[in-house]
């Protein structure tokens, strides 16, 4: 088995920053100690730079039918953006179809990603219906393919909206499995009529994409949604938190004791609801949901995030050209694909909007970008962490080094970066999944189909190695 020796990086977890040598044997870590040598092993000089567990992202779209069209980057070129952002793990969220059974997707996610991801994947499983065929299909799908986490939209009416009465049965359903449910929490009811409203007024611009998804919608769905949540005794994770009037529900909710978790993404952190109102229609450009909030709620993720009430950073990658794909909504917003790409940059511009600008430490970094989704989605310590027997996903992350975000330089399909020109300290440099070079200074010298499928353990429980998973209640 091929050893590699990562010498004289600063290791960073999520609670501890020390100086010492990692020998990888094979695919995981064998062992982490000061002034390692070994004759035979392969060295990766780690000086100036931090050595940190591969990024987990819990959140992309990739090759999503989605708004008439399929978002454009595929599990190929999405993960190799994904790599080159530092992430070694992503879990995508596989689309259901109501009256069928729920294997079929599945198979058509596994042939999408097999033989093109480059970094390890797992699935989430849209649940847009409660019957006596899910019933029995879902305790098969958590065992045979360890998909531990269930997502139910509360929007996007009459396309994957499912109703409260499907939310609660999954959100019970889930406890009996030991599964986490996720939620996009917007009132979909409400953003229907106002959308409705809005193009009958002759009103529609990009900007009417914000406009007609009010915060209150966002946070009344997330407040009843943990509401019914504390009711089931079950467990919630909201994804894609735009706002105060959000992260202050699931704040309140944890207080209560509900057992309920918060994600946000890089754009609400860094990008505001003007963008939608740029001129010849490049507002598009900014359309997803939930939608860019006025500024100032950019204070109130920062703060939740910092104090805890919200946990993780997802890219909610979903991305669309603009020439050609975000243009089939010229005239009528409603029709604009939702999404954005984001999967390249989450962990730089966290890194360099949160740490370098001292809102979150660099440990807290950590546990946001990688570990607490690792551990919330049943892949903790296999991923998410840098320990003995863990998977060797390590990036190799130089903090000082600068750089400007532009689609000029960027790996993923599309033909424009959401964060065109903004400028970033850090980067990752060499990047490694489980113990093998994906990026390496910077170039990509990862294989098409080398990333791995997780099947993931139970929620609340742990993932040694894949085979263990089936050990485990
Ligand atoms: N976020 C978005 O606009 N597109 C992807 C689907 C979703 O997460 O709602
Ligand atoms: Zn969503
Ligand atoms: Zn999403």
């Amino acid at each position: 088995m091929g050893l590699k020796l990562i010498k004289n990086g600063t290791i960073v977890t999520a609670s501890d920053m020390y100086k010492a040598d990692i020998l990888i044997e094979g695919e995981q870590v064998a062992l982490i100690g000061t002034n390692l040598t070994y004759d035979n092993a392969e060295i990766i000089d780690a000086e100036g730079y931090y050595v940190m567990p591969g990024g987990v992202d819990p959140h992309t779209h990739l090759e999503m039918p989605f708004g008439g069209t399929v978002s454009k980057d595929d599990f190929e070129t999405g993960t190799i953006a994904a790599a080159f952002g530092g992430t070694t793990t992503l879990i995508d969220f596989c689309i259901t179809r109501k009256g069928e059974s729920l294997q079929n997707p599945i198979r058509e996610w596994h042939a999408k990603s097999k033989d093109k991801a480059v970094i390890d994947y797992s699935f989430h499983l849209m649940i847009g219906e409660i019957n006596d065929e899910v019933m029995k299909e879902l305790p098969v799908i958590l065992k045979e393919e360890g998909i531990t986490s269930f997502k139910v939209f509360m929007a996007y009416k009459d396309v994957f909206q499912a109703d409260d009465g499907t939310l609660f049965q999954t959100l019970q359903t889930a406890k009996e499995l030991g599964a986490l449910v996720m939620v996009h929490a917007e009132n979909g009811d409400v953003i229907d009529y106002l959308v409705n409203e809005a193009l009958s007024a002759g009103n529609t611009a990009p900007i009417y994409h914000a406009l007609t998804r009010p915060p209150e919608a966002e946070g009344e769905a997330t407040a009843r949604a943990a509401e019914l949540t504390g009711l089931a005794g079950s467990q919630l994770y909201v994804v894609h938190v735009s706002c105060e009037e959000s992260a202050s529900k699931i704040k309140e909710a944890r207080e209560k004791g509900y057992d309920v978790w918060g994600e946000t993404c890089p754009q609400y952190l860094v990008l505001d609801q003007d963008k939608l109102d740029l001129p010849d229609f490049e507002g598009a450009k900014y359309v997803w949901s939930p939608p860019l909030r006025e500024k100032w709620n950019q204070d109130k993720l920062w703060s939740a995030l910092k104090n805890g009430s919200l946990q993780t950073i997802g890219s909610d990658q979903c991305s669309f050209d603009f020439d050609g794909q975000k243009t089939l909504g010229e005239g009528d917003f409603s029709k604009i694909p939702n999404g954005g790409p984001m999967i390249e940059d989450r962990f730089s511009i966290l890194f360099s909007e949160g740490v370098k600008k001292g809102r979150i430490s660099i440990n807290q970094f950590v546990d946001m970008i990688s570990t607490r989704s690792a551990k919330l989605f049943g892949m903790y310590p296999k991923k998410g962490t840098i320990a003995v027997g863990s998977d060797a996903d390590i990036v190799l992350f130089d903090p000082v080094k600068e750089r400007t975000i532009s689609v000029d330089t960027h790996h993923m399909a599309v033909d424009y970066s959401a964060f065109e020109g903004m400028q970033v300290t850090g980067e990752p440099v060499t990047v490694l999944s489980r113990g093998e070079f994906v990026i390496k200074d910077q170039q990509f010298v990862g294989t098409l189909g080398a990333g791995q499928y997780i099947k993931r353990a139970r929620y609340g429980e742990r993932l040694v190695n894949q085979a263990d998973r089936i050990a485990l209640k």
